[in-house]
Parts: structure tokens; sequence; C-alpha cells
């Protein structure tokens, strides 16, 4: 079965101005329509391909490629969370398209409904649990249509339970809509969620495929 690609890593570079080498020739490929998770060690340069992937920096060398549009999910939801209340904040998001009022209301009402929030759509965010907050995100790349989801590190600041919910949650979001994400993560309990994972070393691609056997041999390593 062939499956088109959705991301495109080829030999991707990146230092920062300082000099330090973060992304080191670093190569991977993601389908349309998979639930992929990238694993390593702190600084190993996870952070940074999401940006690079996302656009919010630019590589010196190498190629990357997306076919669609990206939405991200950062590790804290108030820093991306901008308006007083879940709905507000969702629209707010559409700003920059040419909506009816009409069609605004329907692309936020569907889309809290695809994360279950549509009861909460007049609830102030700060009234909101931390996996309330991740999903009003994941909400707004909804809304936007987004197909590409980047997520980084989605539930470090979430307890066990809401952080199953919430990668439980994605799982569906993205079998149900086609939809293709890349997910980052120290939790190796979330990889029991997704179909493929990666794992990221000095700023290359190591190793990757199942992740019961990524999830194994990382483990081994941690406690060997
Ligand atoms: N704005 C910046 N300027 C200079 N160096 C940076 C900047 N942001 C990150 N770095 C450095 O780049 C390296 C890779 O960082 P990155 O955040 O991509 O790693 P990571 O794998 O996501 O780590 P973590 O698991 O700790 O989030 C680190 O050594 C970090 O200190």
């Amino acid at each position: 079965m062939s499956m088109s690609t959705a991301i495109a890593v080829n030999d991707l570079s990146f230092s920062w101005p300082s000099g330090s080498k973060v992304l080191d020739h670093c190569s991977l490929n993601i389908g349309q329509g998979e639930f992929c998770m990238l694993l390593g060690a702190n600084g190993s340069g996870k952070s940074t391909l999401l940006r690079l992937l996302a656009g919010l920096l630019q590589s010196q060398t190498g190629q990357v490629a997306i076919q669609g549009s990206v939405g991200f999910v950062f590790q804290n939801p108030d820093h991306q969370l901008v308006m007083p209340t879940v709905g507000a904040d969702v629209a707010f998001g559409l700003v920059e398209e040419k909506l009816s009022f009409l069609q605004v209301r329907q692309r936020v009402s569907e889309s809290l409904a695809a994360v279950n929030l549509a009861h909460l759509q007049r609830r102030p965010i700060y009234a909101l649990s931390g996996g309330q907050k991740q999903r009003v995100a994941i909400a707004g790349a909804i809304a936007r249509q987004c197909n590409i989801l980047l997520f980084d590190e989605p539930t470090a600041l979430l307890d066990l339970e809401s952080q199953l919910d919430l990668v439980e949650q994605v799982r569906q979001l993205v079998k149900t809509r086609g939809l293709t994400a890349l997910w980052v993560t120290h939790r190796l309990i979330e990889l029991d969620y997704c179909d493929r994972a990666f794992l990221l070393d000095q700023g290359r691609v190591v190793d990757q495929g199942d992740p019961q056997r990524l999830k194994q041999q990382i483990s081994s390593i941690a406690c060997g």
C-alpha cells in the first residue's frame, strides 16, 4: 500500500548563531494519516525540529516539505490561548480568514464538538483544567482546518489521567479525520497510542519504527 507523504524532512541541519549544532543531517518521513511520536534526551533537538516544520525557524541546509497546513500545540497552553473564553479563543484564530459570522460560528462549534468541549464554549479560559486548555488549542487548529498537528510535550503539565485522555483523544481525531500528527514526549506510556516513533539523538534520527520496540529499548537504557 502506498501512502502519500505529509511531512518530509531531508538532510536538515540547523545551528544557532552561537555555533552549537542542534540538527545534524536529520531526515524523516511521515505519511498522511499517521500518528507519530518523537523521543530523545533533553537538548537532542526535538523542539527545534518542530519549529522548523512549522516554519517558525528557517533551516540553513536541507529540505522540509509539508503537504498542507500546520497547527501547533505547545507544552503550556497559557502561552497560546489569548482570549477570555473558549469560544472567543477558537474564533480568534479565524480572524485572518474571510468568513461570515455564521461560518465562524459553525467552525467554532464544530471544532469544539470534535474535542468534546461543545458544552464549554462560554466558559472562561481560566476556569478550565490543563487538559481542557490543550483541547481548546487543538480545536483552534481544527477550526483553521489544519491537517497536520505538531505537539511539543503537550502532556508535560498534566496528571496521568488527563495525559492519557488527551493522547487517546488525539489518536481518535487523527484516525477519524485523516489528520497527521507528530507528538514530542518524554513519557513512554504515550507510545502505546501512536503508529510509529522516532528517536532523536544529537540532532539525528538514530532509530525509528515500532513504538513498542522503541519503548522497550529506551526503558532498558534508562534502567541499565
Ligand atoms: N533560542 C535559542 N538560542 C540558542 N540556543 C537554543 C535556543 N533554543 C534552544 N537552544 C539550544 O538548542 C538545543 C536543542 O534544543 P531543543 O529545545 O530543540 O531540544 P529538545 O530536544 O526539545 O529538548 P527538551 O527535551 O529539553 O525540550 C539545546 O542545546 C538548547 O539549549
